[in-house]
């Protein structure tokens, strides 16, 4: 075919003047021979569509067939092509009958007239298509065949998408050439691309380097903004500086990929309230929420989009000025592949990441967790093993001030360094960064030090099946795996390096013992026996110990909130999470080597995640006693509490009534908390100005000592110790064996009951709250010997009033400044309680005062 023909097909199918680069237009026309097979790489963006489509459309009278990995993709393809007026169809399992029959014939005619023909690997499996491809072949009507985003024979064809692999055999009898299309292929992908596709007939490979010239790089951290979201918005408000005058769909616009459904959710609505117009995209919505989202950010309604990673492949939007990752990129890979959506149309534009230790730190655990149950089958090991090493080096190009940002992409492709000049941070001004990265490295030893870090919580975690999303999440684009070992060695190490470093920096000291690190973190330790822990099993780290412990509560609070039915459920997630301490304990204690502990864990693990597969509760779950709460803080009153009105609330509407329980500890807990809610409401009175005796009263509880005897006694009234203790436990005892009858009904129950399942959102859990504030309060209010006239005459009613605490102290909640969301939820039903006569202004400025007052809020924060 000659150039001339070439060049009239690219301008009057395709409406371009000329190719968008050299290689494109090499490739287009080493294709157009029709004789060798040709592997494309070249980068996001670079038109490599167009490398098979105009070759397909200049043959006339043949149909090339096109594999192509998702069905979205294939609808965007082929509604380009058609708006081009070029005959392209799909055959896959939503294809409607009539359509389908059409296309047959057409395909079994003498001249289709269909020149691309677009299938999922999986549909070439189907009889319906080797019959196809049989009458084809046969009748020499395929022009070439395709392999669209080749790297996925890689990436997927070893793991779960099988019918991958196979699509090198169907040219057994097939001689016409074979095009692979990829953007990532690093080398070890590109070799797997070839042997996998067997592309053995005279191969020819167009290739071009890595580097995007008009991508800037840099990295931000969360931890140390004043406000990452305002930073964020800040970014945005940058990068999208005024286009007047151009068409909407043409305007700038911007991609944030997040690591959960709930971070895509929480970030656009923040962005929403800051000015920015976003909105979220995740594979939990539903189909036509996610074309309709899709829709409108592409058509320039919404600039900023806030997605998982689901978004984005097949997405062709030229305009994109900036791509944000809020956390951490899988890999090298991915990074490259998602970030790359920006500057399409060649214009200088940026990519960043807002990194956050935590949100790594998490990854990391799924890692390890894949890896763990990837173990029996090599392949799926080793992918496992390469999604760690992958992981790693983002995370350390994140961590880290010593190379140009784009040489890990370089690196990645195989290819030499590129001369950046100033196309990332570091190498515009280094200096900068490594100052940054340092003041990182100490903010999460600050951090580590005052709350450990690894209890920190994580922020996917705040609204609820969060780590399971983001599992989820990770599992919906790839279910590699990955090595536990290595994250607890790295685990260890880092945590050493960092309090080295910062003990270092405050003490002048150049070293610190092993010792005196191990002391630090066993006193904030939650497992038991934390000073004894490498001693007791060598090489074991309290923070290998800490994360294992984090991820038995968290599968025990699935666990327990799936299979236990809602109104039998006592326990709250600090008794599941104490349940959790027993267990690691259990093993912990039997266990002498690292390897015995690591694989009893993961027995324990896996056995927890069967009982919630099959809907059982988890049998120690079943038995455990929570531990007597100590009555230390108003959370362990208010914890109480809430469990009193449940178990009343039950006793009473069970057949008869029992009576112990009714005047057990819970009942004295009760009398505590009016003792507490009493002195909550002496501390706002103070703050609302009421002098006199229960001003100075109030100052004489200021001495925290004083106020602990004090609950003490109005906990156990004027009782000697030893009574005391006996009623406690006699008490206990009876709870316990209530809660396992309880636990046995509901196992019966729950065979007949739906699961329910956990995607609850803020609105929904403040729905909650705000329920329970009104219960508890109405209770209580009876209690007081309150009249109905008394709650008639105050300013707000009680729910407005919960609504209200809870709007008010959301931010901060949103902001991290709570401890957790227990804390969050304790607080506000204090603040709820405490302020249940005062109306808005009042309340709002007591709240605000409260905010200024405490920068972070603790379950042991004094209202
Ligand atoms: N010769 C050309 N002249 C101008 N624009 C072109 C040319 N070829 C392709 N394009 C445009 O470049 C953009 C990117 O093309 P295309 O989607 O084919 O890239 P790609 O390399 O396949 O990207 P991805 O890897 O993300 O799928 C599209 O908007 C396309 O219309």
């Amino acid at each position: 075919m000659d150039e001339d023909a070439i060049l009239r097909g690219l301008k009057d199918t395709f409406k371009f003047d000329t190719f968008k680069s050299n290689l494109q237009k090499q490739a287009i026309e080493e294709i157009c021979k029709s004789k060798n097979d040709v592997l494309v790489s070249m980068p996001t963006g670079s038109g490599k569509s167009l490398c098979y489509q105009l070759p397909a459309v200049l043959h006339g009278d043949k149909t090339t067939i096109v594999f192509s990995p998702l069905l979205a993709l294939i609808k965007d393809q082929i509604d380009h092509l058609v708006a081009l007026k070029v005959r392209a169809a799909s055959l896959n399992s939503k294809t409607l009958k009539a359509e389908r029959d059409a296309l047959l014939s057409d395909l079994k005619s003498k001249k289709p007239a269909t020149r691309l023909l677009y299938v999922t690997p999986e549909q070439a499996a189907t009889n319906t298509f080797k019959n196809l491809f049989e009458n084809l072949t046969k009748f020499d009507k395929i022009a070439y065949i395709v392999v669209d985003e080749a790297h996925c024979v890689s990436q997927w064809g070893h793991d779960f998408r099988p019918d991958y692999l196979k699509l090198g055999l169907l040219r057994a009898n097939c001689s016409v050439p074979y095009l692979a299309l990829t953007a990532t292929a690093g080398a070890d992908v590109t070799k797997d691309i070839i042997s996998s596709l067997n592309l053995t007939n005279n191969l020819k490979v167009f290739k071009t380097s890595c580097f995007r010239s008009n991508l800037f790089y840099d990295v931000f951290y969360q931890n140390m903004m004043e406000d990452p979201y305002i930073h964020l918005k800040m970014f945005i408000n940058k990068c999208l500086k005024d286009d007047d005058g151009v068409k909407k769909e043409d305007k700038a616009c911007g991609i944030v990929y997040c690591r959960t459904r709930e971070q895509t959710e929480v970030l656009a609505n923040k962005l929403s309230n800051l000015g920015v117009k976003t909105k979220c995209y995740h594979a939990g919505l539903k189909n036509k929420e996610r074309l309709q989202c899709q829709e409108d950010w592409q058509n320039g309604e919404y600039p900023v989009i806030c997605a998982t990673i689901s978004f984005g492949m097949g997405v062709d939007k030229s305009t994109v000025r900036f791509v944000v990752h809020w956390g951490v990129p899988k890999d090298p890979a991915s990074f490259y592949q998602e970030s790359g959506r920006a500057g399409r149309d060649g214009k200088p534009s940026r990519c960043r990441i807002y990194y956050s230790r935590t949100d790594a730190k998490a990854t990391e655990f799924h890692l390890a967790h894949d890896h763990s149950k990837a173990m029996d089958k090599e392949a799926r090991r080793i992918k496992a093993e390469n999604a760690i090493k992958g992981f790693k080096k983002v995370v350390e190009l994140c961590e880290n001030a010593n190379e140009c940002r784009h040489k890990l992409f370089s690196d990645h492709f195989g290819e030499p360094p590129p001369k950046c000049v100033d196309k990332c941070d570091i190498c515009k001004n280094k200096k900068a960064v490594e100052k940054m990265v340092e003041e990182f490295h100490a903010k999460c030893i600050e951090y580590s030090s005052k709350g450990f870090s690894l209890r920190g919580s994580d922020y996917a975690d705040m609204y609820g099946g969060g780590r399971k999303g983001a599992s989820d999440e990770y599992k919906e684009y790839d279910s590699e795996g990955c090595n536990g070992f290595e994250r607890e060695q790295q685990a260890k190490k880092e945590s050493n390096a960092l309090i080295q470093k910062q003990f270092a920096l405050r003490r002048g000291a150049q070293e610190v013992s092993q010792k005196t690190i191990e002391k630090l973190f066993s006193e904030r330790s939650r497992v038991s026996a934390a000073a004894s822990t490498s001693s007791k099993v060598k090489g074991l780290t309290l923070a290998t110990r800490e994360q294992y412990l984090s991820k038995i509560a968290e599968l025990l609070w699935d666990n327990y909130k799936n299979c236990v039915d809602e109104e039998d459920q006592v326990m709250d997630k600090k008794d599941v999470e104490d349940c959790g301490v027993d267990m690691e304990y259990s093993v912990f204690t039997v266990n002498t080597t690292m390897t015995m502990y690591r694989n009893s864990i993961a027995k324990m693990i896996s056995a927890i995640k069967r009982c919630t597969g099959d809907r059982i509760v988890y049998e120690t779950l079943l038995t455990f006693t929570p531990k007597p709460a100590k009555y230390e803080t108003l959370g362990d009153l208010f914890r109480n509490i809430e469990k009193e009105h449940k178990s009343k609330d039950r006793t009473d509407s069970a057949e008869g009534v029992d009576v112990n329980r009714k005047s057990g500890a819970f009942q004295t807990a009760r009398q505590v908390l009016e003792g507490n809610g009493a002195r909550g409401q002496r501390k706002i009175d103070e703050f609302f100005g009421k002098n006199g005796s229960e001003e100075s009263e109030v100052k004489a509880d200021d001495n925290m000592g004083e106020k602990k005897n004090r609950d003490l006694k109005s906990l156990f009234g004027d009782e000697s110790e030893d009574e005391e203790a006996k009623k406690v436990d006699t008490n206990v005892e009876h709870d316990r064996k209530d809660r396992k009858r309880r636990h046995e009904d509901a196992k019966h129950k729950r065979q007949e009951k739906k699961q329910k399942t956990g995607e609850s959102s803020i609105d929904k859990e403040y729905e909650k709250f705000v329920e329970s504030v009104e219960s508890n309060g109405e209770k209580k209010s009876e209690q007081n010997g309150e009249s109905s006239n008394k709650i008639r005459r105050n300013k707000l009613k009680k729910t407005e009033i919960g609504n209200l605490v809870v709007k008010l102290l959301t931010p901060a909640y949103v902001e991290r400044r709570f401890e957790s969301r227990d804390t969050f939820k304790s607080t506000a039903r204090n603040i709820s309680h405490a302020l249940i006569d005062k109306d808005e202004n009042e309340i709002k400025e007591y709240v605000e005062n409260f905010l200024k007052k405490n920068d972070e809020i603790t379950s042991q924060t004094v209202l």
